[in-house]
């Protein structure tokens, strides 16, 4: 009798060394995308959160900027009582050593005074390792844009006399730039001041915050606050006036408001 085939229809035949060779490119193909993929993403959530942070620094409107001549005592001093009255006060004192304004900084907290407060000239090392609110940049500092890049933990202020310098700044992502001289100061005797017109003109060119600075007074606080500026910055007239702190809640009033800011001009 003949034998019959019981074994039914025959398998394909699989060769498992190539479905493994397959899955296997399937799986590296796949590793690669999720890789390059999530590094992508990574990175774009890095740059927006970037963004983010630096939108979400709030800047400073009532700035004083110390002499670079008292001693540490009497700037300790007038520090104390001005204080709470306004928002940012910038360390210029050109002519400490890093460690001479490590100390002073430290007086400077163990006198309740926030470093929330503080914007260090030009030093970022001092500025980061102290954590202070932000670094002012001067035209001889590190550039704006490796500053803000490797600093996000500072708002970075900088110093600006044209336009052309502005611009570049708000290019290479400072926070805010402070542009002066406004009126005639004490400060910059033999350089022209630049007027409110050229202030009106950098303001409107950007769109970072522009702080003005120089010979800005009690009564011509009016004029620059009109040009539309985020803030103004004041060395003499708080640190020179009899009355520092006195001089310090006035300029407050005349930026922030008051019921009877009309009668104190
Ligand atoms: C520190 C500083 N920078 C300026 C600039 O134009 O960049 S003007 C200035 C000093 C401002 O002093 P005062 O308020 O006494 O005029």
């Amino acid at each position: 009798m003949a034998e019959t085939d019981v074994s039914g229809p025959s398998e394909p035949d699989l060769d498992y060394t190539s479905v493994g060779k397959w899955l296997m490119d399937v799986c590296i193909i796949f590793s690669l995308y999720i890789q390059t993929h999530s590094t992508f993403v990574g990175w774009v959530f890095l740059r927006c959160f970037k963004r983010w942070w630096g939108f979400t620094k709030t800047i400073p409107k009532l700035h004083v900027i110390s002499t670079n001549q008292q001693n540490s005592t009497d700037l300790l001093d007038v520090l104390r009582c001005i204080y709470p009255y306004v928002d940012a006060i910038h360390l210029r004192e050109k002519r400490l050593h890093a460690y001479e304004l490590e100390t002073i900084l430290n007086q400077i907290k163990q006198a309740q005074i926030p470093m929330e407060k503080i914007i260090i000239n030009d030093r970022i090392d001092m500025a980061y390792m102290m954590k202070t609110k932000g670094v002012q940049l001067a035209y001889h500092s590190p550039s704006t844009k490796l500053v803000s890049n490797e600093f996000t933990s500072l708002i970075v202020g900088k110093s600006v006399h044209t336009l052309e310098q502005a611009k570049q700044a708000e290019e290479e992502r400072a926070d805010y730039v402070l542009f002066g001289h406004v009126f005639p100061s004490q400060c910059k005797m033999n350089q022209p001041h630049q007027g409110i017109e050229a202030l009106a003109k950098v303001v409107k060119a950007l769109h970072i915050p522009v702080i003005a600075v120089g010979g800005i007074t009690h009564e011509n606080v009016r004029h620059v606050l009109n040009t539309g500026v985020a803030g103004i910055a004041v060395m003499s007239g708080v640190f020179m006036a009899k009355q520092p702190a006195e001089a310090a809640k006035m300029y407050q009033r005349l930026l922030y408001g008051g019921d009877d800011d009309e009668q104190l001009l």
